[in-house]
């Protein structure tokens, strides 16, 4: 045990005592790590009690988890089909307040989303997925890509269903260009997504790949 809350405990045994007595009992059951939503309700706020809580949730099956106004995404190395339906997106959008729903990438592109729509400065949004090499940075993206698409048009009429569909096939089609264009300034280490769902309204998906 190096850190705590950030700051390094010290060669003070008595301190570090009550500090491994904190731990287990964090540790210890008495809270249901995979509950906790949020990482800053980790307590205290060790590099092993934000993995274990982190392992908690992916062991229920739980991908996403807030961190303060940050989004972590696990990458589940296997298909969760339902944590991505039309439906669910659909309940995100229309949730007064998205952000008290379970954490998701959707809370994350409705926020962004009615930030674009509210039309109030700052109106073009950036959204930055980060992580190693295979953490999910591009399923991710192409999720938010799916989101805008099927957020954007009327779900009432097969022709809104269509046109959905036409869109999402454009933006997934234009992928291959956008990755290129994010290799050619690869030395910044970064990969640029540019969607514009109106003229006056754009959003910018600002992917880095640190690999
Ligand atoms: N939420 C998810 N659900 C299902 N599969 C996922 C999810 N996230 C990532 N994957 C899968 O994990 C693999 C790696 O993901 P991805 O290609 O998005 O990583 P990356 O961060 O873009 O990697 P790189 O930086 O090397 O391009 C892919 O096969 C992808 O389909």
């Amino acid at each position: 045990l190096f850190q705590v809350n950030g700051h390094n405990p010290g060669s003070d045994g008595q301190a570090r005592e009550s500090l491994r007595e904190d731990l287990q009992k964090f540790l210890g059951g008495e809270v249901l790590l995979h509950q906790l939503d949020d990482l800053t309700k980790v307590n205290p706020v060790t590099l092993e009690t934000v993995l274990r809580c982190l392992q908690a949730r992916y062991m229920a099956d739980t991908f996403y988890t807030n961190a303060g106004c940050t989004l972590v995404a696990l990458n589940p190395f296997k298909p969760v089909l339902h944590l991505y339906s039309p439906e669910l997106m659909r309940e995100y959008h229309a949730a007064p307040q998205p952000q008290k729903l379970k954490p998701h990438v959707f809370t994350v592109g409705e926020q962004t989303y009615r930030n674009v729509k509210s039309l109030i400065e700052p109106v073009n949004q950036s959204i930055v997925v980060s992580g190693e090499s295979g953490a999910g940075k591009t399923w991710t993206s192409r999720c938010l890509m799916k989101f805008y698409a099927v957020v954007a048009t009327s779900p009432a009429s097969w022709e809104s269903h269509k046109i959905a569909e036409r869109i999402e096939q454009r933006i997934l089609n234009s992928n291959p260009v956008m990755e290129a264009f994010g290799r050619l300034s690869r030395d910044t280490r970064q990969l640029v997504f540019v969607l514009a769902l109106e003229p006056r309204c754009a959003f910018l998906s600002i992917v880095s790949n640190d690999s």
